[in-house]
């Protein structure tokens, strides 16, 4: 196995192998480890160290891994092998935390609530290292010691290291096996089983049948949310190229044009993301957005586009991921995209994201989405409304987010997401298409809210979401069911994403007429 050598906080080289033994050190601290584990280490490993910073911004600061980890590897130095060591523990420790904390409340002799929350998260790093990576248990047990030890006192070391000797007693598959003769039922078990809070397994399985998918691929499915994605690319049309990527050793995609897979690493070193013309995108948001993009116009609609007059919407842009990718579209069919976004801060990320896509070709609102059907009635003949959503079609780039979502949040996003979706079909020209979107395929956002519209609005017909997105696949994809479409990990190897297609039907109210210009108008 290859080795890197590198440099720990206390200044003495040492090398690191793949599951984060460390392989040079001496022979007299072999001697000591053996005697005395609590007191063999009082230094953080760096790798560690990052992992446990960001497991403390996330516990304590409600932040976000996906944003914290990339600077405090920044921080550290850490490159290479040390950097993926880091990501694989907090990433694991955060998505394996429901399991993790079963194993440890087995362990520990008070409620895990009574822990001091630094020493616990210690205790979930020490408890993936063991159950999930494999590390040996002397190297799991005496880090982890170090790490409490450096930067939360001596104090707690002993309780660490003897919790960790109880973790290190059984397997996984010991544990899950003790574990589940208390679960009352399947989902249950699947939730231990797959570290998922059970509400989301329940809603999962439910979204699989929902979409005429057997519900015993809720294993896979689990299974896929907690394996590290690949990075996803997409090159502008028109304005990007995969070339550098390519040659740089990532595959093209084999599910969309323009698309292609990465391992990783940073990617600033290729000119091409420098220039914004090269992005990171999940393959099902570059689906979703090409076929909102390419689906069949009728009437007036269809007049703009033979005239090549198209005005495209997109009603919740910010950070402007797919917004950049219509925007490309949009230039090079002489179409213009309005990119309209809440947040002023999202809406600086759209204009960012927008920035290599000629200037005619787009404007940013800044405004409540709510509001356009209302101020623009009847304007756009391609509109998506990309809905603020639960992300549980995206646990495996987030991966707290399932220990933090909640039912409730359902329910308080439920109004807006309907209340978005009018105004994007109010914005809709006759024969006009609206993309209804969600990263998340929970049937409460997706297919519910999709049924609401259709009861509630005689101006919208749905039209075939499967077919839609087949049509810019680069082969089928049969993500369609009952008109709508559902893209999952598991099976696409993409995202969750789901997708509602309407066409706007002709309206005998004058009051929502077009106007006869075609330019956006700029930002409010
Ligand atoms: C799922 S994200 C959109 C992702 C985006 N389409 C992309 O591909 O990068 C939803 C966005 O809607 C924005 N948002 C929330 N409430 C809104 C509202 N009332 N009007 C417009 N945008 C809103 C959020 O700030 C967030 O940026």
């Amino acid at each position: 196995m290859s080795e890197r050598e590198h440099r720990g906080s206390g200044g003495r080289p040492s090398r690191r192998d793949a599951q984060g033994r460390e392989r040079n050190r001496g022979q007299g601290q072999r001697q000591q480890s053996r005697t005395a584990p609590s007191q063999r280490t009082r230094r953080a490993d760096p790798a560690r160290l990052v992992a446990f910073e960001v497991l403390r911004a996330v516990s304590s600061e409600d932040a976000y891994a996906n944003l914290v980890l990339p600077a405090r590897i920044r921080h550290h130095r850490l490159a290479g092998r040390d950097a993926a060591f880091a990501t694989e523990l907090a990433y694991g420790a955060l998505r394996g935390r429901g399991t993790l904390d079963a194993v440890l409340a087995r362990c520990v002799d008070r409620p895990l609530t009574q822990l001091d929350p630094a020493v616990l998260d210690a205790l979930r790093l020490g408890a993936h290292q063991l159950l999930g990576m494999r590390v040996p248990p002397h190297a799991a047990l005496d880090t982890t010691v170090g790490l409490v030890r450096a930067v939360v006192g001596a104090g707690p070391a002993s309780l660490v290291n003897a919790v960790l000797r109880r973790v290190s007693e059984r397997t996984l598959d010991g544990w899950l096996h003790e574990l589940e003769a208390d679960v009352a039922d399947d989902t249950e078990r699947d939730a231990l089983r797959h570290a998922h809070p059970a509400w989301i397994v329940r809603a999962l399985r439910q979204s699989l049948v929902a979409h005429g998918r057997p519900p015993a691929e809720i294993d896979e499915l689990l299974e896929a949310d907690n394996a590290a994605p690949v990075v996803n690319l997409v090159a502008l049309p028109g304005l990007g190229s995969l070339a550098e990527a390519l040659e740089d050793g990532a595959e093209r995609g084999s599910l969309v044009d323009d698309s292609a897979l990465s391992g990783g690493g940073d990617l600033g070193r290729w000119s091409s993301v420098r220039t914004g013309t090269l992005r990171i995108q999940d393959v099902g948001s570059q689906l979703v957005a090409r076929a909102v993009a390419s689906a069949p116009l009728a009437g007036k609609a269809a007049e703009d586009a033979a005239a090549h007059h198209e005005r495209w919407l997109d009603l919740c842009a910010g950070p402007g991921g797919k917004a950049a990718l219509l925007g490309a579209l949009a230039a090079q069919r002489g179409a213009t995209l309005l990119a309209n976004e809440a947040a002023p801060h999202r809406a600086d990320l759209v204009r960012q994201a927008l920035r290599p896509v000629p200037g005619e070709s787009w404007a940013v609102r800044l405004g409540d989405g709510r509001e356009l059907g209302r101020e623009q009635p009847a304007q756009f003949d391609r509109v998506i409304a990309d809905v603020p959503c639960t992300g549980l079609g995206a646990l495996r780039r987030r991966p707290e987010s399932r220990w933090r979502r909640t039912p409730n949040d359902l329910a308080e996003l439920g109004p807006l997401q309907r209340a978005l979706l009018d105004s994007a079909i109010d914005a809709t020209a006759p024969g006009g298409v609206v993309g209804y979107v969600t990263c998340s395929p929970h049937p409460a956002e997706t297919t519910v809210v999709v049924q609401d519209a259709l009861r509630r609005r005689s101006d919208v017909e749905l039209l075939d979401a499967g077919e839609a997105l087949d049509a810019v696949a680069l082969r089928p994809l049969e993500a369609g069911h009952d008109g709508t479409a559902q893209l999952w990990p598991h099976v696409h190897a993409t995202d969750a994403m789901f997708l509602a297609l309407f066409r706007k039907l002709p309206s005998s109210d004058p009051s929502t007429s077009r106007s006869s210009t075609g330019a956006p108008t700029k930002e409010s």
